[in-house]
């Protein structure tokens, strides 16, 4: 059987904001065809994570490749990865096409890419819309489809599923599968357990580290901790 690539290589990984320390020591990998889910709390350090991945964001200590580049030296990583931010992050002025066209000129794709996207996030119908009228799920799949046209070997997904119609989703993890099934890596950050049978493994965030479990011990550990609380205070973090 062929060795599967590694995609994302993390050892020691620190992040502090200030003097405050957000992620601790944190370490793990991502092959090619498996999906991580990051799971947490609010204000476990998801989002944190995933912008040092995606190299938006320094980070304070450790070791980070991504696509087999060491991420603080050399950035060319970033042709190589699709992201999807938990804000908004498309252009409120431009309707769906015209996101679709600046973002494509900005990674070098081309018209086929454009018709591949809208075919398989079922855009047509909305390629007129500004996109501030867009509800939630189109406006998700449009996110998607954003940063998929250049065809990236790993996709970065804060929160992309969330509070969304079901169709929607159903179009987003479709779409996943192919890509999966092709070599491509997944990591996404989420805040509700039942989705953690989509991935492969859970990566679960907490008091600044992470543990690997898989999506059945993601779901017992959820029990224990519902079980374990006790007053309102505890939801967050730390
Ligand atoms: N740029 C920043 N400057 C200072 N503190 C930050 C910054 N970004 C994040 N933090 C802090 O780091 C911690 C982790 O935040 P992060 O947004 O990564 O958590 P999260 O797990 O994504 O939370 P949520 O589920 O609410 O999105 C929080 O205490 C947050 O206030």
């Amino acid at each position: 059987m062929e060795e599967q690539a590694k995609l994302v290589e993390v050892k020691d990984l620190v992040q502090k904001f200030l003097l405050k320390r957000v992620l601790d020591g944190i370490s793990f990998n991502l092959l090619s065809g498996e999906a991580l889910g990051i799971f947490g709390l609010r204000g476990s350090g998801k989002t944190a994570l995933l912008h040092i991945l995606a190299g938006v964001e320094r980070f304070s200590s450790g070791q980070v490749e991504v696509l087999g580049c060491d991420i603080r030296k050399d950035q060319s990583f970033k042709q190589g990865i699709g992201l999807v931010t938990q804000e908004p992050s498309l252009f409120q002025d431009l309707n769906v096409l015209e996101n679709l066209d600046f973002i494509a000129s900005l990674k070098n794709a081309g018209p086929p890419d454009i018709e591949r996207v809208i075919l398989q996030l079922e855009l047509k119908d909305y390629l007129r819309y500004p996109v501030n009228s867009l509800e939630a799920g189109v406006y998700q799949r449009l996110s998607l489809a954003c940063a998929i046209l250049n065809s990236p070997r790993l996709l970065i997904l804060d929160e992309v599923i969330k509070d969304i119609d079901i169709y929607s989703r159903h179009l987003i993890l479709q779409g996943l599968e192919p890509f999966l099934a092709s070599g491509g890596g997944v990591i996404c950050g989420f805040s509700n357990i039942e989705m953690s049978a989509y991935f492969n493994h859970v990566a679960w965030l907490e008091k600044r580290q992470m543990e690997i479990l898989s999506s059945g011990e993601a779901r017992d550990k959820w029990i224990q901790l519902l079980e374990s609380f006790k007053k309102p205070g505890d939801w967050d973090a730390e």
